[in-house]
């Protein structure tokens, strides 16, 4: 035994859960206790992720038995609408490790923590049940959350995603033959992140989320109107001031490229482009939806949920560029 702490991972042939696998990997403080996949159980983990030197194979427990593996934590990595019962098996069992949701199932029950720690990590209060900011909504918050208190009227986030946001079910939304050569717009109004990001900024956000050829990464152009008329030194200057102490918030002057940000920890802001009477600004921010969108974001709230350094095990690349 390391004497580490243990992650189970509940999803782990997916594209988060493999990411996950790999900064667990190199952490210093946690194990892999467990990885379930049911189509790859019997392989062993190392098959599929050179970084993982154990003898641990994927297996396919019934959902009933997954409380008694015996984890220290919990990350569900599952399709949305799928997390409820493996909670509810916990609770029925009476097992109470810390779970990280990375679903949409939990971001709106105020009995778990929202964990979007460079906006609500002094709202973590010992709890042990986590659920993780979507993808769009992470970068969305960020862009945003600077200038909240100046916005007037609702922020327009035209948003695009690699197919790799779409998950490994066959979709449209994953098919690279359809999206060669295209970019496919989806839930124009009232996507789940739309939600997400207007209730936790209190501030109506409209998102026009689409789908676009490349792999991973994601952009998001964000139309904010001010009360206040704005120059540009003086929002660079907010941005700055805000992610001063963030290392994985980086604060750049011209608008990033989503090309510059695949497996990268961090999100790029930068752009900050106003209209000439200072009154309306356009923000732009970068990330790779399955790191700080995902899997990187789960590691600082499990860092944060066991009291290690929240960011361990997390290559600060990007920052000690920046320094
Ligand atoms: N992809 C992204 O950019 C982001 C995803 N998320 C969220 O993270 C979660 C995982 O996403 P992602 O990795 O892309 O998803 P994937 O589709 O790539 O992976 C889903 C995983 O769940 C398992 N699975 C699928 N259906 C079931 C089921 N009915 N019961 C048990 N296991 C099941 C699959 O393994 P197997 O079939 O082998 O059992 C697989 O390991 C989702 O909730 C997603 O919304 C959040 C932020 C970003
Ligand atoms: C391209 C694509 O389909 N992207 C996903 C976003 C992935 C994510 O963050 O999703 P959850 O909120 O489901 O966790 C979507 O729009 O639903």
């Amino acid at each position: 035994m390391s004497g580490k702490a243990t992650i189970g991972i509940v999803g782990a042939r997916g594209h988060v859960g493999t990411e996950l696998i790999k900064l667990i990997c190199g952490h210093p403080q946690f194990d892999l206790a467990y990885v379930s996949s049911r189509e790859r159980a019997g392989h062993r983990v190392a098959e599929f992720e050179p970084a993982y030197l154990g003898e641990l194979r994927y297996s396919a427990p019934a959902l009933e038995d997954i409380p008694a593996l015996g984890a220290d934590a919990v990350v569900l990595a599952l399709p949305n609408g799928k997390a409820a019962a493996y909670v509810a098996a916990f609770d029925f069992a009476d097992v109470d490790p810390v779970i990280v949701d990375l679903s949409a199932d939990f971001r709106f029950d105020p009995q778990w923590y929202y964990g979007l720690p460079e906006l609500t990590r002094a709202k973590h209060a010992g709890q042990r049940r986590i659920s993780n900011p979507g993808c769009y909504a992470t970068a969305m918050q960020l862009a945003v959350a600077p200038m909240r208190e100046f916005l007037d009227g609702p922020v327009q986030c035209f948003g695009v995603s690699g197919y790799s946001g779409a998950g490994t079910t066959p979709s449209d939304k994953n098919d690279p033959g359809k999206l060669l050569d295209n970019l496919m717009p989806y839930a124009l109004t009232g996507h789940v992140h739309e939600r997400e990001v207007s209730a936790r900024l209190r501030h109506p956000i409209e998102f026009m989320p689409h789908v676009a050829p490349h792999f991973r990464g994601l952009t998001i152009t964000a139309n904010l109107h001010l009360r206040t008329a704005f120059d540009r030194d003086a929002v660079r200057a907010r941005y700055r001031e805000a992610y001063a102490s963030e290392p994985l918030v980086r604060v750049v002057d011209d608008a990033p490229w989503v090309s510059g940000i695949a497996g990268r920890h961090h999100v790029d802001i930068g752009g900050f482009t106003l209209s000439e009477d200072g009154h309306r600004l356009v923000v732009v921010a970068t990330e790779d939806n399955l790191l700080k969108g995902a899997a990187t974001q789960a590691m600082q709230n499990l860092n944060l949920a066991f009291g290690f350094d929240e960011f361990a095990g997390i290559p600060l690349d990007a920052h000690a560029e920046a320094a």
